[in-house]
């Protein structure tokens, strides 16, 4: 049991994750702030932390599986919280060999015995007991391949026949898959003031299990603990940050002096990995639309010790009315996008994005690039990118921009960034399933002088 901020924890796991995951369901709350929230409010001590985690993310990663194995058990109309609770137990019992299947189904009567009486509690008992005795039935029989595997992989069938006519039957599915892994936690060193070696020597130190990317030279994969609370994260030598975010940047290739404007900056993961690679030097506008967020990035240059960031907040789709066009040398335009390259660290997006959503941000991505366009250099360098795996918002809104722009120059990303990656016309498609990484989308285009 921990104390912090005066709030106290009774120790019970189970129902913490219980309320996160109706806040989800009910709410639309977030998957990730919500536990961050409960983390950092009760403080919890590292192994409460990761059972509440998986716990979390486990029940809501597989929730139309679990709901399809619950289906033959129950019967009639379900409050929210019980019905969130038999998929919590479910998922204890199908995925959790550590924890014996007694011990999950006790919980889960002695939880519906506190939230509700005594007469629900023995019917979770009795559907939980039935499920245990039968298990989890067969998904197969006759479904078409898009439902088996919308259960089995527990996404929306919308999206993985979109995602079968986007790259094939064998790609979505190995994708889905990888949606439901643990991500990896990854940082970037700040070159500004320090190098990769001292900051393994750091984290090892403190007992993290820390090494370099096999992918990036700047970056390093750690294990063993929430890098948030190393020394290392502490004194602004590192960023938390996933390796496929940090590829933008390389392939915007900022030098010293440079006069660099970031579209889409909020919390600014890469406007500071921008301003790094200036050394301090020349200067990056970094502009978000919400004033709130703007602050973010405020904070994370201080922490970090940089001080050539100017933050505003504007709708990046009218800057050129403020700033003087053809003035940049670099721009990056990281847009709002459909966020589905990151369903690993937010679960809940498969749930709640609809395809209509999809269907209305290229429209938005293209007003943001042509805006870039202006304000870009002759001989600068424009990098549009986004955290999904769409195609749409992806590969077909870079033709679309350079089709109303000819004499954009498209540079061969193959070249200058990792290899063995997903190179399509020079543009880089990660999905998750590639390296670990999250899935993203980067297109470079040059004016010419
Ligand atoms: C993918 S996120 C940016 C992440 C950020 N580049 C980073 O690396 O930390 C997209 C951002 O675009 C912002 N945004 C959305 N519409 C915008 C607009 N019209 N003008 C400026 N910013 C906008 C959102 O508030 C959000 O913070």
């Amino acid at each position: 049991m921990s104390r912090h901020k005066g709030k106290r924890w009774d120790g019970n796991v189970r129902d913490a994750a219980l309320s996160i995951l109706l806040s989800v369901e009910r709410d639309q709350a977030y998957s990730n702030l919500l536990l961050n929230r409960t983390i950092e409010t009760y403080g919890l001590e590292d192994k409460d932390r990761a059972l509440l985690t998986e716990l979390t993310y486990g029940t809501l990663q597989h929730r139309m599986t679990l709901d399809y194995h619950l289906e033959p058990f129950i019967r009639g109309k379900l409050e929210d919280w019980v019905r969130e609770l038999l998929r919590l137990s479910a998922y204890q019992i199908v995925y959790l060999t550590k924890i014996p299947a007694h011990a999950a189904v006790n919980e889960a009567v002695e939880i519906a015995k506190r939230r509700g009486h005594k007469g629900i509690a023995s019917m979770v008992n009795g559907i939980l007991r039935s499920f245990l005795r039968k298990g989890p039935r067969e998904i197969g029989g006759g479904l078409t391949w898009e439902k088996q595997t919308s259960i089995e992989t527990s996404h929306p069938e919308w999206m993985i026949r979109r995602w079968a006519e986007q790259y094939g039957r064998e790609t979505a599915l190995e994708m889905a898959h990888a949606n439901n892994e643990p991500p990896i936690q990854t940082l970037r060193v700040n070159r500004t003031k320090t190098e990769r070696e001292e900051v393994l020597g750091m984290l090892g130190e403190e007992g993290f299990l820390a090494e370099p990317s096999p992918i990036l030279s700047d970056a390093i994969r750690v294990r063993g603990g929430n890098a948030a609370r190393s020394r290392a994260f502490k004194e602004g030598f590192v960023t938390i940050q996933d390796e496929s975010s940090m590829l933008p940047v390389m392939a915007l290739d900022p030098a010293p002096g440079m006069k660099v404007l970031d579209m889409c900056a909020a919390p600014g993961g890469k406007t500071t990995h921008i301003a790094e690679r200036l050394n301090n030097t020349g200067e990056v506008r970094a502009y978000d639309l919400h004033p709130h967020k703007v602050k973010l990035i405020d904070q994370n240059a201080a922490r970090l010790g940089l001080e050539n960031i100017r933050t505003d907040s504007a709708d990046s789709r009218r800057l050129t009315e403020i700033l003087e066009p053809a003035s940049f040398d670099r721009i990056l335009v990281d847009a709002p996008c459909s966020g589905l390259g990151v369903i690993r660290r937010k679960p809940d997006i498969k749930y709640s994005k609809t395809e209509e959503e999809i269907g209305r941000l290229p429209d938005i991505q293209k007003s943001l690039l042509e805006e870039a366009y202006h304000l870009l250099k002759p001989g600068g360098l424009l990098v549009y990118s986004t955290c999904t795996v769409d195609r749409e918002e992806n590969l077909l809104t870079a033709e679309a921009f350079l089709e109303a722009h000819p004499d954009l120059l498209r540079e061969d990303l193959s070249e200058m960034m990792p290899e063995g990656l997903r190179y399509e016309e020079g543009m880089l498609q990660v999905l998750p399933q590639d390296f670990g990484g999250d899935g993203f989308f980067v297109a470079a285009f040059r004016k010419p002088e």
